[in-house]
């Protein structure tokens, strides 16, 4: 066990056996929790500030609705944020933006028009006829910091793109849940009773009773590929029917599907026995053309299908093939892979297909409820909480959120203070960051830490803004390598975190008392009462409060050095709210660390450096 005292006499226990090393860019898996409200200090922070900062409008409440014509922009409607809506959405959905935003209503807009908007534009929301792709993020300048789509499937959105620009996407993943199960068992109750056929018949003026005998469902074998919320709802009304139901998932856990009476089978079982077949994966690139030549020539034949899912899981010229060889009886299609399809669709005209233009989600009930869910979840994130539905951020749970939120706020401090410590043309690569901690390792989510790390180190030497849907991309873009390791303390786990050390390696110091016995540049912080403190510097022990900037002086320890600097600070008017003096041992080398409110002029600093005790000394802006 390595024990270590610190000249201010805090005494710190490691046991270097119990040090577990992070891997730099780990990814959790992501788990919808309750929304997530950030912290206050957390929020301005790190998403409201850097909203502010790089010229996003500040949230405030102004009633009135202003249009985003260039000229409608007045100066109270500035002071909130513009929303673009850009497909129908539900009144209370848009209620409730028009009391927090400015809201823009532009249905069908060109792609052009789309790009063109979108650089006045704080949100977007959509449904899923619009395509916002990599051009749209670019064209947006940086201003856009919010996705909502106003339902499940996000495949129109280009998520990586999305993330590079430091934009949030957010979806509302439950509210049409429902809506397009139901629709699903219309789809298999009147593709099973040709009930769309013998309508357009009947109202042709027909009356065809024998062409249009259909199939029944009682006793007949569902497959429902994708258990997740629309197949489970699908489930649960098809054994209602009296169906016997399979269903195939590599991720959903059997448990779930027994207590259903489902049971879970692998792929080729599922397609080989059903009678019907009803889809409700998500279109990925491992499920994009699953359905293909090769998966129909294995289904059982006469076998039925069911796409409410995407239109792009299904192979629709092998589809065609199928039904024409007799192999698929029918199939039903609510989705396809270009929507609309092309008017003289082979596929849209078979006569054994029905067919309806997306309609899955499309009920009443569900649009307000999308509407609703998603406005809420972007008039949040543009506030600075996390949504629950962010679908390219790491989600942590708020009471956790809120318990890190000091550490939160120190881990960016730390970053900065660190990089302001390199000497220029030193370029940062190296990172390493130490968690001292007695909490279990897998009781300490140090992924939005992190990311404030890496914000506090590249905003300060670049223009590119930081948060925590980009922190780990725009690192790794710009080839900094952070890894963290964790310290595991002995003791009793009441706070998250006893200290974090944020180490800078293979770079000179513009401050080489900065220089740890290591060779790198370190600092160190913890949080007393709640506010974040450094607490050491280099080899040096220090104790200063992270509330304003930091002034650093390395000097020779002798009496009167902080009477001498604080004379200087206090002529110029500039509050002192912290001092500390870190030494090796009395009368030899010690650095001081000032804390100070105001920023000290120029002439103050070189009086501080001109000094002659002092031998080297750096301004820290906070
Ligand atoms: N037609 C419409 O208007 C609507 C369509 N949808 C679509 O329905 C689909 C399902 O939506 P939800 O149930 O809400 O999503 P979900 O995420 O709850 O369920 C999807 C399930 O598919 C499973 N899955 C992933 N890869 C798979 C694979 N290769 N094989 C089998 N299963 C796989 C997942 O494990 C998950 O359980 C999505 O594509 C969504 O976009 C949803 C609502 C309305
Ligand atoms: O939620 C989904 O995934 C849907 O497919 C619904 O799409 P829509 O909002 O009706 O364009």
């Amino acid at each position: 066990m390595a024990m270590e005292m610190g000249s201010l006499g805090t005494l710190r226990c490691t046991n270097p056996h119990r040090i577990q090393s992070l891997s730099p860019f780990k990814s959790v898996p992501y788990t919808p929790k309750s929304p997530l409200q950030l912290p206050p200090r957390f929020s301005s922070a790190f998403l409201g500030q850097t909203l502010q900062n790089k010229s996003l409008i500040p949230f405030k409440n102004v009633s009135r609705f202003r249009s985003l014509s260039p000229r409608a922009v007045a100066s109270d409607v500035q002071a909130k944020p513009t929303v673009l809506v850009a497909e129908k959405l539900g009144e209370g959905g848009l209620e409730l933006l028009r009391s927090e935003a400015n809201v823009d209503c532009s249905y069908n807009l060109s792609q052009e028009e789309l790009c063109t908007k979108i650089s006045l534009c704080d949100a977007l929301i959509v449904r899923s006829g619009t395509k916002v792709t990599r051009e749209v993020f670019e064209s947006s300048r940086g201003r856009l910091k919010v996705v909502g789509r106003a339902g499940v499937g996000i495949d129109n959105v280009d998520l990586q793109a999305a993330t590079e620009f430091g934009c949030l996407v957010v979806n509302a993943p439950t509210a049409n849940t429902v809506a397009a199960a139901e629709h699903g068992i219309a789809l298999i109750a009147s593709m099973a009773r040709n009930v769309p056929q013998a309508s357009a018949s009947m109202k042709a003026g027909k009356w065809q009773r024998n062409k249009f005998v259909g199939v029944s469902l009682v006793g007949k074998t569902l497959a429902v590929m994708g258990f997740g919320k629309v197949g489970t709802e699908v489930a649960r009304r098809a054994k209602g029917l009296g169906m016997h139901v399979i269903a195939h998932d590599p991720y959903a856990p059997a448990d779930r599907a027994r207590a259903i009476g489902v049971d879970l089978v692998s792929f080729e079982e599922a397609i080989t026995v059903a009678d019907f077949i009803s889809l409700h994966m998500p279109l990925t690139p491992s499920t994009e053309k699953i359905f293909n030549d090769e998966t129909f020539a294995k289904m059982k034949k006469g076998a039925r299908i069911v796409n409410v899912a995407r239109g792009g899981v299904i192979d629709e010229d092998a589809l065609v093939k199928a039904l024409d060889a007799g192999i698929v009886a029918q199939a039903a299609l609510d989705v396809f892979t270009v929507e609309p399809p092309e008017k003289d669709s082979k596929l849209v005209n078979h006569e054994k297909v029905i067919v309806t233009p997306h309609l899955g989600a499309s009920t009443m009930e569900a649009q307000e409820g999308v509407a609703v869910e998603i406005a809420e979840a972007v008039v949040g994130a543009l506030k600075g909480e996390l949504a629950a539905t962010a679908v390219n951020a790491p989600m942590v749970p708020a009471e956790v959120l809120s318990e890190l939120a000091p550490f939160i706020t120190l881990a960016e401090k730390l970053g900065r203070l660190a990089v302001q410590l390199v000497a220029g043309g030193s370029g940062v690569k190296s990172v390493k960051v130490t968690y001292s901690s007695a909490r279990a390792g897998d009781d300490l989510d140090t992924r939005v830490l992190r990311a404030m790390i890496t914000k506090g180190i590249i905003e300060p030497i670049s223009s590119a803004f930081v948060n925590l849907v980009n922190a780990d991309f725009i690192a790794r873009q710009r080839g900094l390598r952070l890894s963290e390791e964790r310290i595991l303390l002995d003791g009793s786990p009441q706070e998250p975190l006893e200290s974090i050390q944020v180490q800078i390696a293979d770079v000179e110091s513009k401050f080489a008392s900065a220089i740890s016995e290591s060779g790198d540049i370190k600092v160190e912080g913890k949080v007393k009462g709640g506010i974040p403190h450094l607490s050491k510097v280099g080899a040096f022990s220090v104790d200063v409060s992270l509330e304003g900037s930091v002034i650093l002086c390395r000097q020779t320890d002798q009496p009167g050095m902080i009477g001498t600097v604080g004379n200087i600070l206090g002529e110029e008017n500039v509050n002192v709210n912290f001092m500390s003096v870190g030494r090796i041992a009395p009368r030899k080398k010690a650095v001081m660390a000032i804390g100070v409110d105001e920023e000290p002029s120029k002439g103050a600093l070189k009086k501080i450096g001109d000094v002659p005790a002092i031998e080297e000394f750096v301004y820290l802006k906070l």
